[in-house]
């Protein structure tokens, strides 16, 4: 369309300077008439083009300018209409009605008839309507309608018939507000209607002329052309008209000449253009490529995004470049333009998008470099972290070790007395206890010239009957810690029968919570402590329920009541062991509990009604705990035997007989050579006689070496018990008297102050493994920390803590002597002067090492006494050793 008009304007310009030239005077410019002219022209046009295409219809001829209403009158009868559509279109109206009363003109000039009217038109505009072409109402052809819409629709159609002519290529375009040829510019030519050209260089001629020179203007154009030329021509002489015309026709054809030769460039140059168009996007894709080669991770999602929509509309831009290509012999000028308007545009784009794509290569190798730092600060800080942990495992196999030492020098034998309340309705009973503290019990007693007398023996500790059950497990509660640091721990319950061993090891009848003895707790702290260890050790805990009755064994966790006599076997790989017996894990408290009501109906089963089985045989729940460090694989084994000793009740040979006989001398016997084992252990003598009873046998790994025996004494407090107690305090006199010998330590032995050197460097040790200052020794921060937080660290008490002895003194009964007596006892143990220091571990600890710690008192100052004592006597590895 732009070309057209170029043309027009040009040829209008090559009139005008003919004209001139011909000093023809200019036209007038009527703007007033401008707009009537122009949908006059537009009419005309129309018309033209009707007639031109469809000739003569119906005997009727449609005007070459038609007045509005003959135009409309014409075409009322739908037939031009539907003939030209046809002929642009063929078949789109398939009939039309060429009805008998075509030469039936009404006077009004109105419809010839009603059918044909509606008929024809509406075929047409249904048509026109399909093909998406502007229409128009049928009342438009009416009078009073618009008929500049029908002018429109036909010159629609008219520019679509030209367009399907030149071979359909590219878009048709329309636009409804194109106007003739000359009226581009403020110039119009109006023409009389009358007026008729009267020469040789006829209307027709120029029109075909015009027409000539380009197949692709539209012939309304052609037609404005011949208007004009009309127009300029009017006023001419007859004779000048065929000089202007020619000079109009040299113009012409010279402007047409560079035209085309402009034409020509033009699209050498757009194909060009195109060329580099092309060139320039793969070369951008191959950059792309090769940046990807390179190895650069421009990775930036945006860039890639954005690099990726330029792709796309560059590929639809060439699409529309070819487009243009193909349009461009329809308008070579404009579309020249716009390609290298576009051609520009790409290339501003491409090396825009070149340079983001610099910038993002340059953001993502800062961000690489920042990145690679950071994993280097990562790794370091991993390092550090791995180091502070494979320490923090050193700190906490050192405590382990260093807590177990302690348990040693504690006393791998120690002894604890329970006196039993009275039971209910013996308030006025008389007691055979005069008095206890916390490690003595005084018995009142009588000398052999009957006056009255006391006798006092020292143990560990000393429980008194208002004494909990909970309290008496605290006291033994660090040695279950040491089982699962692949220790052996031997509980015994010692003493006559109803002296409380089964209320201390297992609890009342009705058991509740707080009446829950030993076993239970021991195993319940068992899996508290390993459940806190799991991450750093995996544990599996079993157990085992014997019993040792008439020097047999039985299985009391098996299905036949504990029946099957067992043997007990010492293998190279598991020890001593009994094979044949039931061991079965355990995970929960309640499993335990569930195990011992079984263990406990198995052995009253074998109770008669004149023999309590429960005070006639040994009873031995043994927990086996078996450990994998998860770090470093190794396997701890430990166990604990909690044994219910039988009723240590002396029994007057000449008063039983038979079963009850054998029953007690099995007793003795057993009791007297665990007797004999424990002392042979404490005095280190080179032979321990396990072999003398089933009890000492099944025990053998878990007594002596590092293995940790604790003895519960029980005692009737019953005056008429007396005989009793005596005979088992002198048997616990018997086992704690060897440990106290290894209590007797001078305080200022030189080697007592080496150790204390030693402590004192670990402690430095490992505070400085923990970094912190507090934990130094000497620290006062940390001595004001630890006393104030651990108030059984102000409560220093004498060296005689440690002591695990027995004193027996008979003596009168006097305040003095007494005073003496414990006078006397200080001498054994010297009473310490030492500042309590601490324990540096507890910081390092976990909550469960404080409470272990805390629970074990003021145990890194206790160590120094007795682990001279220990240290200097121990052999090198012996039975009872954690087996790692
Ligand atoms: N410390 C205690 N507090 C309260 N009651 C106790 C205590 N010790 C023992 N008893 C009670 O005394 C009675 C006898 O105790 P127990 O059965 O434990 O003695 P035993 O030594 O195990 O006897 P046996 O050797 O016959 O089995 C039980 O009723 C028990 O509940």
């Amino acid at each position: 369309m732009a070309t057209e008009t170029n043309l027009q304007v040009s040829v209008k310009s090559i009139f005008e300077d003919v004209l001139q030239q011909q000093g023809a005077r200019s036209c007038n410019i009527y703007l007033d008439s401008r707009k009537s002219d122009e949908s006059s022209l537009r009419r005309y046009e129309a018309a033209g083009w009707l007639r031109r295409t469809v000739g003569v219809v119906g005997g009727k001829d449609l005007p070459a300018e038609p007045s509005e209403e003959e135009f409309m009158h014409g075409l009322r009868s739908g037939i031009i209409l539907c003939n030209v559509l046809n002929k642009v279109q063929p078949g789109s109206v398939p009939k039309v009605v060429e009805g008998a009363c075509d030469s039936v003109i009404l006077s009004d000039g109105a419809a010839f008839s009603a059918y044909q009217y509606f008929e024809n038109v509406r075929n047409f505009r249904v048509a026109i309507q399909e093909m998406g072409l502007p229409t128009f109402e049928t009342s438009d052809l009416e009078q009073g309608g618009k008929s500049s819409r029908v002018v429109n629709c036909v010159l629609a159609l008219k520019s679509y018939s030209e367009w399907k002519q030149s071979g359909g290529i590219g878009t048709w375009k329309y636009s409804a507000n194109s106007k003739p040829a000359g009226f581009g510019i403020a110039k119009s030519f109006s023409r009389k209607r009358s007026e008729s050209m009267n020469s040789s260089f006829s209307e027709k001629s120029l029109d075909s002329f015009c027409s000539d020179q380009s197949d692709s203007i539209e012939a309304g154009s052609v037609s404005s052309f011949g208007i004009l030329v009309r127009a300029a021509l009017s006023d001419k002489k007859q004779e000048e008209i065929p000089m202007i015309v020619e000079s109009m026709i040299n113009k012409l054809s010279e402007e047409l000449e560079s035209r085309l030769a402009t034409h020509k460039e033009l699209i050498k140059i757009t194909a060009k253009a195109m060329e580099e168009s092309a060139t320039g996007h793969s070369l951008s894709q191959t950059a792309s490529c090769d940046d990807k080669a390179e190895g650069v991770e421009v990775k930036a999602s945006s860039a890639e995004e954005m690099v990726g929509d330029e792709s796309s509309s560059i590929e639809s831009e060439r699409k529309e470049l070819y487009d243009y290509k193909s349009d461009a012999n329809e308008e070579p000028m404009q579309h020249v333009l716009k390609l290298h308007a576009l051609v520009e545009q790409k290339r501003r784009d491409i090396q825009e998008l070149k340079h983001c794509l610099c910038s993002t290569k340059t953001c993502m190798q800062v961000l690489q470099m920042t990145y690679q730092e950071d994993v280097f600060n990562l790794g370091k800080h991993l390092c550090s972290l791995a180091n502070a942990a494979s320490g923090y495992q050193r700190v906490l196999e050192e405590n382990r070790k260093l807590y177990n030492q302690v348990q040693d020098l504690k006393g791998n034998i120690r002894v604890y007395c329970r006196v039993r309340p009275f039971k209910p309705g013996q308030s006025n009973t008389l007691s055979s206890v005069d008095h206890m503290d916390e490690r003595t019990i005084t018995i009142l007693t009588h000398s052999k010239n009957g006056k009255e007398a006391r006798k006092a023996f020292t143990f560990n500790k000393v429980f008194g009957p208002s004494v909990t059950q909970a309290e008496v497990f605290s006291d033994m509660q660090p040695l279950v810690r040491s089982v699962l640091d692949g220790y052996n721990v031997c509980i015994f319950a010692y003493g006559q029968t109803g002296s409380g061993k089964t209320h201390t090891m297992t609890g009342p009848k009705e058991l509740t919570e707080e009446g829950l003895g030993v076993n239970y707790r021991a195993l319940s702290d068992l899996f508290h402590i390993s459940n806190q260890r799991k991450e750093t050790i995996s544990y599996d805990i079993s157990v085992q329920m014997l019993e040792i009755y008439n020097e047999q064994v039985r299985d009391l966790l098996s299905a036949d009541g504990g029946n099957k006599r067992l043997e007990i076997r010492n293998s190279s790989h598991n020890g001593i062991n009994v094979p044949d017996a039931n061991l079965v894990p355990v995970s929960l408290t309640s499993d335990v509990i569930n195990l011992m009501n079984i263990g406990h109906k198995n052995r009253s089963v074998c109770s008669t009604a004149l023999n309590d089985r429960s005070s006639r045989s040994h009873s031995c729940l043994t927990v086996h705990v078996q450990g994998r460090d998860l770090t470093s694989g190794n396997i701890l084994r430990g166990s604990m035997h909690l044994v219910d000793l039988a009723g240590s009740e002396r029994v007057d040979k000449s008063e039983v007989v038979g079963n009850r006989l054998k029953e007690a001398q099995h007793i003795n016997k057993s009791l007297s050579a665990l007797g004999d084992v424990i002392s042979s252990l404490a005095s280190r003598s080179s032979h321990v006689p396990y072999r003398n009873s089933k009890l000492t046998q099944l025990l053998q790994d878990s007594l002596g070496g590092q293995a940790k025996t604790l003895m519960f004494v029980h005692i009737a407090p019953e005056y008429e018990a007396l005989g009793e107690t005596i005979s088992t305090l002198k048997f616990a006199e018997r086992v704690a008297t060897v440990e106290l010998g290894a209590a007797k330590v001078n305080k200022d032995s030189g080697e007592v102050k080496e150790l204390k050197e030693q402590i004192a460097s670990l402690k430095a040790a490992l505070a400085r493994k923990e970094g912190d200052p507090e934990n130094l020794p000497g620290s006062p921060e940390r001595n004001r920390s630890k006393l104030g937080s651990s108030p059984s660290l102000l409560k220093w008490k004498s060296l005689s803590d440690l002591s695990c002895s027995t004193v027996n003194t008979e003596y009168e009964s006097s305040s003095t002597s007494r005073r003496d007596s414990l006078e006397s006892r200080e001498t054994l143990v010297t009473p310490s002067h030492w500042q309590p220091l601490g324990s540096p571990l507890s910081s390092s600890f976990t909550n469960e090492d404080d409470r272990d710690s805390e629970a074990s008192g003021d145990w890194v100052d206790k160590v120094m006494v007795n682990k001279h004592d220990n240290m200097s006597t121990r052999p090198g590895k012996e039975k009872g050793q954690p087996r790692l």
